[in-house]
């Protein structure tokens, strides 16, 4: 499987990084993983709604460059589907099984995704009700593939 992790702004913590690295280079024993990171618009403190839906529009155009026509696109929105990570597991193998073998997840910025990415995306994956930086939620989803896998394995994971 190819899992593609499109994200917006920059991961500037080291302990993040090392994190992600970590996750990342267990993952590589399962699947293709790579992550996509694409700048994001300034966004002053004070903006109106028009502004700040013109910053997602612009955001989402970046993000739906990097997406085929072919990818599965799990967009990670908190007012999305709670999952349990057996549920994810599950998704992730039923994909596989029906040979959708590439799977995008789409990370926002500070202001979230636009419209369009929401209806590009295949389905919406939350996390809980509440917000995470978007940095953090990098290294939560990763650590979330590899139970995953870990999981459709049958393979031992600390609960
Ligand atoms: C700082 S948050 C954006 C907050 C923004 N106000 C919103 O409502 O989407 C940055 C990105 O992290 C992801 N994110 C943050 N918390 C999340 C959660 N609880 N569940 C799923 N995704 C989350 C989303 O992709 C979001 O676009």
């Amino acid at each position: 499987m190819n899992i593609t992790i499109v994200t917006v702004g920059k991961l500037k913590e080291k302990y993040l990084k090392q994190g992600i690295d970590e996750y990342l280079k267990r993952l590589s024993s399962y699947a293709k993983v790579d992550i996509i990171e694409l700048p994001d618009e300034k966004a002053p403190e004070t903006l109106s709604d028009v502004e700040m839906l013109q910053i997602k529009e612009k955001e989402g155009e970046r993000i739906l460059g990097k997406i085929s026509a072919d990818a599965h696109v799990i967009a990670l929105a908190i007012e999305g589907k709670m999952k349990s990570s057996d549920e994810l597991a599950d998704t992730l193998d039923k994909l596989a099984t029906y040979g959708k073998s590439k799977v995008v997840f789409v990370i926002g910025g500070s202001l979230g995704l636009g419209t369009s990415v929401m209806q590009r995306a295949d389905e919406a994956l939350s996390f809980s009700k509440m917000t995470f930086p978007h940095q953090l939620m990098r290294l939560i989803l990763v650590e979330q593939i590899y139970r995953a896998f870990r999981i459709n394995r049958g393979e031992p994971y600390h609960k």
